[in-house]
């Protein structure tokens, strides 16, 4: 982990510190707010697509379905006061029990078309935002991501974003049921017998006030084992990307001791959430008992007095049921609301993210590049006030090599940044056959340079899919021949399937000079007008190294070409060779010039020199 991520991270309260100093992933914080209306409104947009169509009929199916749960009451006490006592209407009695199973009846259809269009509406939902996110993030800066380790990242696409389903698959349209079930029934108790309705209804506020600080409390504890869950994941992602250094330094123990620890916090943040979930289940059936007993002792009254029927007296009944169902779930439902606003603002966080390096409005096509590049007086920080390039001025003609050398962190791979516009200069501009980079379009830029990295990244699929994905239009014959102008034809074809052999995410199965040789492909079938070697032949061995000098010598004819290089022996040739020193030039000349001037150059080559003659 590097010391930018750590500088982004804390360390938990001691907490799995212990011997091994860890740091776990800490930019989710608590957040401690009431009911957020923006992010719900933000959230509401994404279903704007369906409120002509699958919306009504959601509507449609929950008024139907709340009217038929709330009449079997009234069906029922009707049967009671009419027909249920000697002498009863027996065809009366038939009507209603046929009116109760066609109402049954409407009232599963209802439901069941209700719950299926639901969950189509939440699956879109779910998609489209999850899309949305994604496509922004691919967008971004390499500077956002700088900021936040990779695991922080894939729990917002992951976690969160799952985290809304239940809320867009069930629980908005439940809550929404439950609502008009709930004012159904005041309405109908109200209407039936008022006083009797308000006597039970009033201790509904009691409920609420009894209740409010625990709601507190459980929405607290939701929100810290959605943190805890998603902590374990980013933390399960480095893990799993880290398992070789793992392994080799054997610390396998150390990092179950660490899992196992967060794994138990996250179990018990769980089981504290849950258990005090579970104790709004007593509060409301006491309020129940409450109602309960009000009605029977009231209600009796009232019978005797004359002034209600036994059959009232048991829709009541039924009805005070049905009241306190909604009630529960609407409590439990808006702690979980809570924390479903939390991960969408979480999530529109990460969505309002602009690209550090944006594209201009009127930003204009790069006609084809023919390769004149030129860094005026560039000055770049990654942080403010540490300098990485301190006043560059380079010029580059068309069709020249050149090479970047100097120390470790002197800004090499800096340079290339820049003129990839992976980060814009903080003072300064880069210009490629004299247009300003910054005022084209980035997609016009990015596809006439050509990169190849040590560490190259291999995506899961074929060998063959990995080249071409240098340009995706190009045929079978033409990746071919990529793979034998850079010397990769012969280990492919050696492989258990050809170029159709399916390599891992990173490529694993590959040796890193393998790996690179088919990133050379990948780099000369783009056919780029700039071509960009960032230590791309570090990792091949010195007989393949000098083959691919001959594949070099193709692939970089005509074309203006970035060289960096800890090796000194591949960059010789270049037309120009340029000595970086803590991000500024100290020399520029070719291989001879340099080498006559004995400076840092010299003393680098001598360096080399030395260490080799060392080894023999
Ligand atoms: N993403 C980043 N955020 C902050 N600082 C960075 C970042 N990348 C590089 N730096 C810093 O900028 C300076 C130049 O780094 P750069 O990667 O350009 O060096 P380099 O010459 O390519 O080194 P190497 O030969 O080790 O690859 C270093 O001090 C480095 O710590």
């Amino acid at each position: 982990m590097s010391n930018r991520q750590r500088q982004s991270e804390e360390k938990v309260n001691g907490k799995g510190a212990g011997s091994g100093e860890r740091f776990v992933y800490q930019d989710d914080e608590m957040l401690e707010k009431s009911f957020d209306w923006g992010q719900f409104k933000r959230l509401a947009v994404y279903m704007k697509p369906y409120s002509k169509q699958i919306i009504p009929i959601v509507i449609v199916m929950m008024i139907v379905g709340a009217i038929t749960k709330l009449s079997i009451p009234l069906i029922i006490s009707t049967t009671i006061d009419s027909s249920l006592h000697v002498g009863g209407d027996a065809k009366f009695l038939f009507g209603m029990v046929a009116l109760m199973l066609a109402v049954y009846i409407i009232q599963w259809l209802s439901n069941k078309y209700r719950i299926k269009y639901t969950s189509v509406i939440g699956q879109r939902v779910i998609y489209d935002l999850r899309h949305d996110l994604f496509r922004h993030i691919q967008r971004l800066s390499f500077e956002f991501f700088d900021k936040r380790p990779a695991g922080s990242v894939l729990v917002r696409v992951t976690n969160y974003v799952n985290s809304l389903q239940d809320l867009f698959t069930n629980g908005v349209v439940n809550m929404m049921i439950d609502c008009v079930q709930l004012v159904g029934i005041v309405i109908i108790l109200l209407t039936i017998n008022f006083k009797l309705g308000a006597a039970i209804i009033i201790t509904v506020p009691l409920m609420f006030i009894v209740s409010s600080q625990l709601r507190k409390r459980v929405r607290r504890s939701w929100q810290t084992v959605n943190i805890k869950q998603s902590r374990l994941n980013a933390h399960l992602n480095e893990c799993i990307q880290g398992i070789r250094v793992t392994q080799a330094y054997t610390q396998e123990k150390e990092n179950i001791r660490f899992f196992e620890q967060m794994n138990e916090d996250n179990k018990q943040a769980w089981n504290r959430a849950s258990k005090l979930n579970q104790s709004f289940g007593p509060i409301i059936e006491i309020t129940g008992a409450i109602g309960y007993f009000i009605l029977f002792w009231y209600g009796a009254s009232l019978i005797q007095s004359g002034e209600i029927t036994v059959g009232l007296l048991v829709a009541f009944a039924s009805y005070i049921g049905n009241f306190w169902e909604p009630i529960n779930r609407m409590v439990q439902m808006y702690s979980q609301l809570l924390v479903a606003m939390a991960s969408a603002e979480r999530i529109f966080e990460f969505m309002d993210e602009q690209p550090t390096v944006g594209e201009k409005e009127n930003a204009a096509e790069l006609p084809p590049i023919r390769g004149q590049v030129s860094f005026e007086n560039i000055v770049f920080e990654y942080e403010k006030g540490r300098t990485a390039l301190n006043h560059i001025n380079v010029d580059v003609q068309p069709g020249q090599s050149i090479a970047l050398v100097g120390h470790t962190g002197s800004g090499k791979s800096t340079i290339i940044n820049l003129l990839c516009r992976f980060y814009d200069p903080t003072e300064g501009s880069v210009r490629i056959d004299g247009k300003d980079i910054r005022d084209v379009k980035l997609q016009s830029l990015r596809s006439q340079i050509g990169i190849v990295l040590q560490d190259t990244f291999i995506f899961s699929g074929t060998i063959r899919d990995n080249i071409r994905f240098g340009r995706l239009d190009a045929t079978d014959e033409e990746v071919e021949a990529a793979a034998k102008a850079v010397h990769a034809h012969d280990f492919i074809v050696k492989l258990p399937f050809g170029y159709d052999t399916e390599v891992q995410e990173r490529g694993n199965a590959l040796s890193m000079g393998q790996r690179q040789l088919i990133s050379f492909a990948r780099a000369l079938l783009a056919d780029p007008a700039i071509l960009i070697l960032d230590e791309a032949t570090a990792s091949i061995d010195t007989e393949t190294e000098l083959r691919i000098q001959e594949a070099l010598k193709t692939l970089l004819k005509g074309r203006t070409s970035f060289m960096v290089a800890h090796r000194l022996s591949t960059i010789r040739g270049a037309d120009k060779i340029i000595v970086l020193d803590h991000g500024r030039i100290m020399e520029t000349g070719d291989h001879d010039e340099l080498m006559k001037h004995q400076g840092i150059y010299y003393g680098l080559i001598q360096a080399q020199y030395k260490f080799l003659q060392d080894a023999i």
